[in-house]
Order: structure tokens, then C-alpha cells, then sequence
């Protein structure tokens, strides 16, 4: 636990929209013993540190810590959707597509998750390979092993990670060796593991002495796999659960591949949509499917979302349901490029997955990367179409480097309703940070180390105005580097609730 106040000194980047953010050379920015951010001040000149920390009531007794020149600190990242399972399976059967992947690669592997001490031994690592990644926030699937998830979620609470941790629900259409026997069983094991995750003491000094869900570090999610897994009688199970309690957090896949939508629809007929618990008539969408069982609200996470019609768009709006954009996992399963752009326009909230195993990186910066590419496909696919009105603000145009940032971490908090605590570094919020180095010293080669007046012409913009515009564009030019050619070895610390729990400077 970090002491008395913490404060940072140095350069701080945070977004603040969709398009914008902040951009502070020499920001000062303090985090209570509670993990709390208390206040951030844009611009202190190195001469006026003491007075403006005296003016906050700091006379000595501060811990300072300095972000050289070549850091920043950043928000986490939020990963909305990872398979930790499947971890062991990165970089194998990139030649099926979802439903034979699933079937081949992902079953088999997963099913040996039934043995809680492979599992607890697997875990460790992969969970920790999450953190190193940046990844402040996950929501994991597990497998469909009550046991094993379990101890997934203790590995995560131990770690210090803020995460969301959910079973499979899966009865049917999955192999004989993994499946769950009964909607019954697949409903008690639910229970038993939301009243574990729950149970699991505190991290943290409180903030109130009656803290709410969203407080604690692990969150319990319902995880129907997909639609298909599930029958009828499960899906109206899990959607009493979750009306029961409007804090638990749902998350599920939709619309990847063509095939699953198409094998998705045979399964639930127009005349059984009429009589589920919140009856749909007319025509079948995947997104139907899911809000006839009661399971689209503001806290549920749609992973996917590649082949939506405008009437899910529409449905998922409406829900305030958010999507998790997996776009590494989109082009390793050929399963096509998600209309990011779209969903923005229409107001959605959107985040980034990476999907692993579909996705073969772990680390969101990955993530960051290939939704630059799909919006770039999806902004020549637009082009060359005719018809496309070119009124829209996102959706015919590759996203833009604050646009990345917000999915990497404002979207994704929005995606797992947790704006109001993390996502950005604003005071009253909790300090969950990356301190990012692009300096030679990083030991990755070639990501910085260039002459910034040169590059920016700015060398003839005299005085303290081009000096702070320099020096701005110097640090929106680092977090375009690190976006773009980062990894791990960028990362040096990672803090979820002002506590230290990664990075490469980590020591347990
Ligand atoms: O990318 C995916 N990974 C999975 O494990 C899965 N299960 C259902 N649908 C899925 N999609
Ligand atoms: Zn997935």
C-alpha cells in the first residue's frame, strides 16, 4: 500500500471524450491512501511545486514521485472481454473459423480446466500476463468448471487486479465432455460462485462505510457463452437471476460469424420469442434473442457485434447495452470488421476486447492496433460505396489516436458501467494507472529517439508558448508511439486503487 498521499509528478495524459484529451507535460497529481485520486493540477512549473503543494496542506511528509521526461501516466487499460482458459491456446488453429474453432481448439483445451490444480497453476501466470499487459481491468470468462473459477477469482483478488470473473453457462450444442448436465446445475453452480466472488474480503481501505457492488476489486458476471449454448429454460433462469439483481453484470458473445447468426435464429423460432419471458414478435435478431430473455441492460457486455442489423442497433441502444470490439480476434477467426464507427454514431457505448484465445495477444495495446486497421477497412469499404452519406462523425473514417484511447479505457468503463470510478484520471475516481516509459531505456528499440524540434517544426516558435506547445505534441506524439509500437517492456508500473500490483519494474 502506498503511504500518506501520493503524489505524481510529471506528464499525465487522460481522455476526456470520444475525440479528446488531456495532454499535461507537468501535471501534479495526488492519490489518498484509499486508492482515491484527490486532485490533479494541469500545469506546475518545477519552480512552483512546493507553494502549489503547500497550497494543498502538503508542508513535508509527501511521498513524491517523479515521471521522467519520456513517461507519462495513463489510465489502465480495460480488457471487456477475455477467455482466461484459453490462454494456453494462443497462436494455435488460426485456420478455422468460430464454430470449428470452437469445436477443435477451444473445447478440448478448456475442458481440461475440470482439474482445479492445472487450472490453479495455469491461472497464476495468465492472470498476471494480463496485468503486465496494462490491463487494470478484465472481464473474464472462465470455464464451465465451478471449482476452477473459483480459483480463478481468488487469483485475481489475491493479484490486486479489479476484474469481473464469470462461469460458462453452456447446456447444449457443446461436446459430451463439456457440457453442463442440466439449466438446473448450471444455475446452482451461477449461485455458488457469485456468493464466492462476494465473500472475498475487501483490498482496500472503503470509501463509505456501506460500500456498494461496484465497490469491490472482483465482480461476479453471468456469462451465458452464447445464445446457442444455452436453452430456452436456462437463458429465462439466468434472466430471473439477473432482474433479481440489477448489480450483476452479464456478459455474452453476439453476431460474430455468419454462420453462428444464421445457426443462432434456427434455434429460436419467431414462435418461441412470442411466448419468452419478455415476448418478441416479428422477425428474430441475435440481439432479440437476448432481450427476450431479459438479459440486455446498461451493465450487460456484447462481445463482437460484427454482422448487427440496424434493428439490434437499435435494441442495444435502447438497452444501453454495451459492445466490446475484438477486432484482433475478428480478423484471426475471419469472422469480419466490426462497424465501430457506426455504433459510436448512434451513441453506443464502446469498448476493446482482446478476446483471447480468438485474439492471439493478451495485451490491448494489440487491440488498439487492429481497430485502427478494421476502421480503416471499414473507411475504404465506405468509399468505394456510393451510397454512404459522408454526414456521419465515425462511421466512414478510421478512428483517430484519442478515439483509440477512449476505447482502451474511458469506453471500456463505460462498457462495464464503471465510468464513474476508473477510466480516466480524474479526482474523486480511483487510481488505476499505468506509468508508460517510451525512453531508450525501456529496452525497446526504435520506439522513441528522434530530435522532437526537428520533427515538429517547432524549433522557430520562441518563448513559453513553444516550449508548452512542444512539449505537448511531444507527449501526443509518445502516446501515438506506444499505442502503436508498445508492449510490455513500455510498461513500467501498473496500480489498480492506488496499489502497486505490476509491470516491469514489479517486484511481489
Ligand atoms: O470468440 C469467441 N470465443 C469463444 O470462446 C466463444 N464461445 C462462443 N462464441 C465465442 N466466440
Ligand atoms: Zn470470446
Amino acid at each position: 500500500m502506498i503511504p500518506s498521499s501520493t503524489v505524481f509528478y510529471g506528464a499525465v495524459i487522460s481522455p476526456t471524450s470520444l475525440t479528446t484529451y488531456l495532454a499535461l507535460p507537468h501535471a501534479l497529481l495526488s492519490v489518498s491512501t484509499a486508492g482515491e485520486i484527490e486532485w490533479l493540477e494541469h500545469d506546475v512549473p518545477a519552480s512552483q511545486l512546493q507553494d502549489v503543494l503547500a497550497r494543498h496542506g502538503i508542508l513535508s511528509d509527501v511521498d513524491l514521485v517523479e515521471i521522467r521526461k519520456g513517461e507519462f501516466l495513463m489510465p489502465g487499460f480495460v480488457d471487456t472481454h477475455t477467455h482466461a482458459p484459453q490462454v494456453p491456446n494462443i497462436g494455435s488453429g488460426q485456420q478455422h473459423e468460430l464454430l470449428d474453432w470452437l469445436a477443435e481448439v477451444t473445447f478440448p483445451m478448456e475442458a481440461r480446466f475440470g482439474d482445479v490444480e492445472f487450472a490453479r497453476g495455469a491461472y497464476l501466470p495468465i492472470v498476471k500476463r494480463f496485468i503486465d499487459s496494462g490491463t487494470t481491468t478484465c472481464c473474464y470468462y472462465g470455464s464451465l468448471h465451478l471449482d476452477s473459477t473459483k480459483a480463478l477469482a481468488d487469483i485475481v483478488h489475491a493479484s490486486g487486479q479489479r476484474a469481473f470473473v464469470g462461469k460458462c453457462n453452456m447446456n447444449r450444442n457443446s461436446p459430451d465432455y463439456y457440457v453442463e448436465p442440466s439449466a438446473q446445475d448450471s444455475m446452482q453452480a451461477t449461485r455458488d460462485l457469485i456468493s464466492h466472488i462476494r465473500a472475498l474480503p475487501p483490498k482496500h481501505p472503503q470509501r463509505s462505510e456501506k460500500p456498494n457492488a461496484a465497490d469491490a476489486l472482483v465482480q461476479p458476471v453471468l456469462t451465458p457463452r452464447f445464445a446457442i449454448s444455452c436453452t430456452p429454460e436456462l437463458l429465462t433462469s439466468l434472466g430471473e437471476l439477473a432482474a433479481s439483481d440489477r448489480s450483476l453484470a452479464i456478459q455474452t458473445h453476439i453476431s460474430e460469424n455468419e454462420s453462428e447468426v444464421v445457426f443462432t435464429k434456427s434455434l429460436f423460432p419467431p414462435e418461441l420469442l412470442r411466448c419468452a419471458p419478455h415476448p418478441i414478435h416479428g422477425s428474430v435478431t441475435y440481439a432479440g434473442v437476448y432481450e427476450a430473455y431479459g438479459l440486455l441492460r446498461e451493465n450487460t457486455i456484447l462481445a463482437h457485434a460484427v454482422h448487427l442489423e440496424p434493428k439490434e442497433v437499435e435494441i442495444i441502444k435502447r438497452t444501453k447495452a454495451g459492445v466490446s470490439h475484438c477486432p484482433t480476434s475478428n480478423f484471426n477467426l475471419r469472422s469480419g470488421c466490426a462497424k465501430v464507427g457506426m455504433l459510436l454514431d448512434h451513441g453506443i457505448k464502446v469498448g476493446l476486447g482482446t478476446d483471447v484465445s480468438g485474439g492471439f495477444s493478451p495485451s490491448i495495446l494489440t487491440a488498439v492496433q487492429h481497430a485502427s486497421i478494421c476502421s480503416k477497412v471499414v473507411a475504404l469499404e465506405s468509399s468505394a460505396d456510393s451510397s454512404a452519406s459522408g454526414t456521419d462523425k465515425f462511421a466512414s473514417r478510421q478512428l483517430p489516436v484519442a478515439t483509440l484511447l477512449h476505447l482502451a479505457t474511458l469506453g471500456g468503463a463505460q462498457v462495464c458501467n464503471l465510468e464513474k470510478r476508473i477510466g480516466s484520471l480524474e479526482p474523486g475516481k480511483a487510481f488505476d494507472a499505468l506509468v508508460v516509459s517510451v525512453r531508450s531505456d525501456a529496452g525497446n528499440p526504435g520506439i522513441w529517439g528522434f530530435d522532437l524540434d526537428q520533427d515538429f517544426g517547432l524549433d522557430h516558435v520562441e518563448g513559453d508558448r513553444g516550449r508548452r506547445k512542444t512539449e505537448k505534441k511531444e507527449l501526443e506524439a509518445m502516446l501515438e508511439r506506444f499505442l502503436f509500437c508498445g508492449d510490455d517492456r513500455n510498461i513500467r508500473r501498473v496500480y489498480v486503487q492506488g496499489r502497486s500490483i505490476g509491470g516491469k519494474e514489479f517486484r511481489a
